[in-house]
């Protein structure tokens, strides 16, 4: 699909890249010639991921550990990273999600999210962004992973929805501030895509499993780990570098099902022709 030198010389950083679909945009981007720095809290996981990884795409990846809430271990990974080599792309990735009802969350548990999401993101993209204007790098990019939520909003899952909201309003505004310098951003908004850590938080058994949530999304299926690899490769890439500012959905249709008419719109889906044909007026 993609020329396999497509990221050839391209350094990313992937937040949260130990797992899930950090895990799967690493190894495409790896595939595709970058070499690749992931972070996250866990080092045991980081270390697996680049074991593994390194072994599947013979590329060259590298972990740091670092919580993304933390201002001073955000720099620090940013020292540690460009001691070797400037980084051209930054992908915000790493996330937290609790599912439960907001009027029963504690502070803890806002900040918990807050600091991941909307602190995470706009410590590491400055961090990444001030290096990169102090020493007048161009061509770079920063990619941020939103949810659907961050556009229609969500019930039980505010603090993310908050926080993601807020990272694309730093991706739509920092297009305008950095686009004159050679900085663009972009995001991507997934709907459904199985990872451990958004299935074991969200998707509780009485919430009906896959079967039911497919019936929401208008393609009948989840997404594909690849199919979201190969459009944060392509965002990332040189090929994609007159989009600023843009966030690219991809979700099989889910977040169009809901509108015009809703509920009672979607049990048309199920009509026969026979109850189509009763509406036809009837000639004489
Ligand atoms: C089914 C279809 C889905 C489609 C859409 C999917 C959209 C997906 C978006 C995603 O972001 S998926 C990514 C999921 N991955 C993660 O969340 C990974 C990282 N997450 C975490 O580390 C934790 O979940 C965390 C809670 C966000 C942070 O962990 P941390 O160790 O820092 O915090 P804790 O000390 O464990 O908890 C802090 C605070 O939060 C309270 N809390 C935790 N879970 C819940 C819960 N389910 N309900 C209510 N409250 C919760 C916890 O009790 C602590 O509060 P206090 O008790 O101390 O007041
Ligand atoms: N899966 C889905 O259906 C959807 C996912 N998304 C988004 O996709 C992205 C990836 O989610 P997904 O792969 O499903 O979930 P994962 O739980 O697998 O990924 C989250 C990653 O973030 C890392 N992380 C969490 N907190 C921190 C922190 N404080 N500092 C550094 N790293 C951290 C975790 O590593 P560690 O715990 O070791 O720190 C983990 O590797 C997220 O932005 C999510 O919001 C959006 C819509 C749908």
């Amino acid at each position: 699909m993609f020329q396999p030198d497509l990221l050839k010389g391209k350094r990313i950083l992937v937040t949260g890249g130990g797992t899930g679909l950090g895990r799967s945009m690493t190894h495409r981007f790896l595939e595709l010639g970058a070499n690749v720095v992931i972070c996250g809290r866990r080092e045991d996981v980081l270390k697996q991921t680049v074991d593994e990884l390194a072994k599947e795409t013979g590329g060259e990846i590298e972990a740091v550990g670092c919580d993304v809430r933390i201002p001073d271990a955000v720099e620090a990974m940013m020292d540690t990273i460009w001691a070797k080599r400037p980084l051209d792309i930054l992908v915000n990735n790493a996330a937290g999600q609790i599912l439960a009802q907001t009027h029963k969350l504690s502070t803890r548990a806002i900040d918990a999210v807050l600091g991941i999401v909307l602190h995470g993101s706009a410590y590491c993209t400055v961090a990444a962004g001030r290096r990169w204007i102090d020493a007048g790098l161009r061509d770079r990019v920063v990619m941020s992973i939103l949810t659907v939520s961050s556009l229609t909003g969500a019930p039980f899952t505010v603090p993310s929805s908050m926080a993601k909201a807020g990272v694309l309003a730093m991706t739509k505004s920092l297009a305008v501030e950095w686009g004159p310098k050679g900085i663009r951003t972009c995001a991507i908004v997934p709907g459904p895509f199985p990872t451990e850590g958004a299935w074991s938080r969200l998707m509780p058994k009485e919430r009906g499993g896959n079967e039911e949530l497919v019936k929401t999304i208008p393609l009948r299926r989840v997404g594909e780990h690849e199919e979201l690899a190969n459009l944060a490769a392509f965002l990332v890439s040189d090929g994609a570098a007159y989009i600023n500012g843009d966030a690219v959905v991809i979700d099989g249709g889910k977040m169009l099902q809901s509108g015009g008419g809703g509920a009672s719109t979607q049990a048309m889906l199920d009509w026969t022709d026979e109850q189509w044909e009763a509406l036809r007026p009837k000639r004489k």
